[in-house]
């Protein structure tokens, strides 16, 4: 008996059918037909009829059976040790399922297996047509004159000829610049006689590399960094409550969400108050608009620091992007877009409000109550370095203040509401002086008072300090306490540094002298942040072939139920397309003692992982109509899948 399937080794696939004969069924060809004339017409085997058969078809027109074709007893199986791709050398296996007119489907029971031993193999029922004498051509519908064809990729001689015809076509894919030489050469195979057969470059995408080994861990990392980006992900997408009464559409941003609570006391922005809300831009990403209620915009020039704040790019500052007046919410509002940074903190929600207790190692424990000194160090390193960067550009922040400033990630926080103060307060220069003009475009009130804004930032970042320091907003009201809460608590140079900000120089102080005060601290910081970017590369190099499964899952959708072949048993009822619809059977199609599908992603995964791996372990694949068996290792599928994907 000949194998459908010849093994690569004993454990390999093994086929549980009885042979038919060859002459029961018209339309395949025959060992050693290779002759036009002999061949089956095409047309006969799709259609069941050629229009030209008695117009000079060259092609074989044999008559059509009219009983189904008998099914011959199994035999012994043979062992073979030949090679999985020579598989084109079997014979066409038709399970008999395949002969019968169209049924429902029959729930596939497929199920994992132990190793099967060649007795418990050959007590299931023969049940499928199969031929000892016609070996099986997987180049069949590619190539009618083996040895003619370029594509035999048995054929050594083949795939020189295949390689000096693409050298001959000097087709350098990375290099030429016509994209059809790139990627193809034309088959003179008259099935797909003006179809171009792609040549598959090779891909590397099995070099599965392994990450380096974590580096110690980092102060910026979360350790639930998947999950803390799941949950922001999940806040961008989150849409309104129903009922809040807010435009539907502002300016292009659109989704609007209050970010806080106006039904209870609330406290004003300067002169007015304002509120905070999400919002969708139309670039569908997520962004913040600050409106303040009933402003009047009195000089247009005021949106300038607007202009100046949004070229202001720090990792330390929240990105202005517009600024714009609008009637939308009923009033006369100014509203200014920050970039959005979801389940941000601010430094008051995060540290200094009363933290519920909390259980740890099992008990009730009240929440840290001091921030820990190298977290202190952290912020003030951060906010220090904004505020440079804001006063190189001539500009003031404004805005140091628990409320303004937020906790975007582990560890990181940035400066919110940046130039909204610049627009509220804009004052022409000239219009200061008293009966002057008003000239568009004159430098502002306070780009005159920029020297002195840049020093009450100075002082704002000390009050901050002291309210981080002492957990209490008000720290700075009651200095000798909070001294003395800072000495207990903190090292002296934290104490320094707050110090220096609250001082009233007679020279001008600048953030540069914060960072000789900060000193090596700055090392310590830089060290976390590239651990942290070890990390993250990392993690990134664990994901570089995580779109593996959809590649399989791909060339699995390009393989099966081809229309083209819906109508030819051939295409998915035998050789390598067979085991793979089989084994799409196993993964998917799988029911339970009910008859209920079973829906195992898990199931799913394994098996897609393992045929990826292309692993040794062997499961049992069953034919739908339960009559024939096959034992066969992933490795064997795996060269299946590619064998018929290329
Ligand atoms: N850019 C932003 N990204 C994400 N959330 C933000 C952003 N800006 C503000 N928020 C959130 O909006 C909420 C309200 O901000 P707001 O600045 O009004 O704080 P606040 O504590 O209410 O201050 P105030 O009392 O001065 O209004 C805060 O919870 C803050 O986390």
């Amino acid at each position: 008996m000949a194998d459908f399937w010849r093994p690569q080794s004993a454990n390999a696939a093994v086929k549980i059918v009885a042979p038919a004969s060859r002459d029961d069924r018209p339309g395949l060809p025959r060992k050693g037909e290779s002759d036009s004339t002999q061949r089956v017409c095409r047309n006969v085997l799709i259609h069941g009829t050629c229009k030209f058969q008695d117009k000079g078809c060259a092609f074989s027109h044999p008559p059509r059976p009219s009983t189904p074709p008998s099914t011959a007893p199994s035999q012994p199986e043979t062992p073979g040790s030949a090679r999985l791709s020579q598989a084109v050398n079997a014979p066409v296996f038709i399970p008999k399922s395949s002969s019968l007119p169209p049924t429902s489907p029959t729930p596939s029971r497929a199920q994992a297996q132990t190793p099967l031993t060649a007795s418990t193999l050959s007590t299931s029922p023969p049940a499928t047509e199969y031929d000892e004498h016609d070996p099986y051509d997987s180049n069949y519908y590619y190539q009618p004159d083996k040895g003619d064809s370029i594509y035999g990729s048995d054929n050594p001689y083949a795939m020189e000829a295949l390689q000096s015809h693409v050298q001959g076509l000097d087709i350098n894919a990375y290099e030429t610049s016509d994209p059809q030489a790139q990627m193809m050469v034309h088959s003179d195979y008259d099935y797909f006689q003006h179809q171009p057969t792609f040549i598959r470059q090779p891909l590397n995408y099995h070099l599965y590399t392994l990450p380096p080994p974590s580096p110690p861990p980092s102060h910026f990392i979360s350790p639930t960094l998947h999950t803390d980006l799941q949950l922001r992900s999940e806040t961008l997408l989150t849409a309104p409550a129903p009922g809040l009464n807010l435009p539907e559409e502002l300016q292009g941003y659109h989704t609007i969400v209050p970010l806080e609570n106006t039904a209870v006391e609330r406290r004003k922005f300067g002169n007015w108050y304002s509120t905070v809300y999400r919002a969708t831009g139309k670039d569908s990403r997520g962004y913040v608009l600050r409106r303040i209620e009933n402003y009047r915009m009195a000089y247009h020039e005021a949106f300038k620091g607007i202009e100046q704040w949004s070229q202001i790019q720090h990792p330390n500052i929240i990105t202005v992007q517009e600024a714009f007046t609008t009637r939308a919410f009923g009033d006369s509002s100014l509203v200014c877009a920050y970039t959005y940074h979801p389940n941000a903190l601010t430094l008051l929600d995060a540290h200094i409000k009363p933290k519920a207790p909390i259980y740890q190692n099992g008990r009730l424990q009240a929440a840290q109550q001091y921030l820990p000194e190298r977290t202190l160090w952290s912020y003030i390193i951060q906010i220090a370095g904004a505020m440079k960067a804001v006063h190189d550009k001539g500009l003031a922040v404004r805005m140091i203040d628990v409320t303004k400033i937020l906790v975007t990630g582990k560890n990181r926080v940035r400066i919110s509401s940046c130039g909204l103060a610049d627009v509220l307060t804009y004052v022409p220069a000239a219009a200061s002086a008293p009966g002057g003009p008003l000239v568009p475009g004159a430098p502002s009130m306070s780009s005159q008072l920029i020297p002195a804004l840049q020093q009450e930032d100075i002082s704002m970042f000390g009050k901050l300090i002291f309210a981080l320091c002492c957990n209490n907003v008000n720290a700075i009201n009651n200095l000798s306490k909070s001294l003395e809460i800072m000495t207990k608590h903190y090292s002296g140079d934290v104490k320094n540094v707050a110090l220096f900000c609250l001082s009233k120089s007679a020279t001008h102080k600048h953030v540069g002298q914060l960072f000789d005060m900060i000193g090596s601290r700055l090392l310590t910081e830089m060290d976390d942040l590239q651990n942290g970017m070890d990390h993250l590369e990392g993690q990134l190099m664990s994901e570089l072939e995580n779109a593996r499964l959809v590649r399989l899952l791909a060339k699995f959708g390009f393989i099966n139920e081809r229309p083209e072949f819906a109508r030819d048993a051939r295409w998915s009822e035998t050789g390598d397309r067979y085991i793979i619809k089989l084994f799409r059977d196993y993964v998917f199609h799988q029911v339970d003692a009910q008859g209920n599908p079973v829906v195992n992603l898990s199931h799913v995964l394994t098996c897609l992982n393992k045929l990826d791996a292309g692993t040794d372990e062997r499961i049992m694949l069953v034919s739908r109509d339960e009559q024939s068996v096959l034992v066969v290792t992933y490795k064997d599928i795996k060269a299946c899948v590619e064998s018929a994907f290329s």
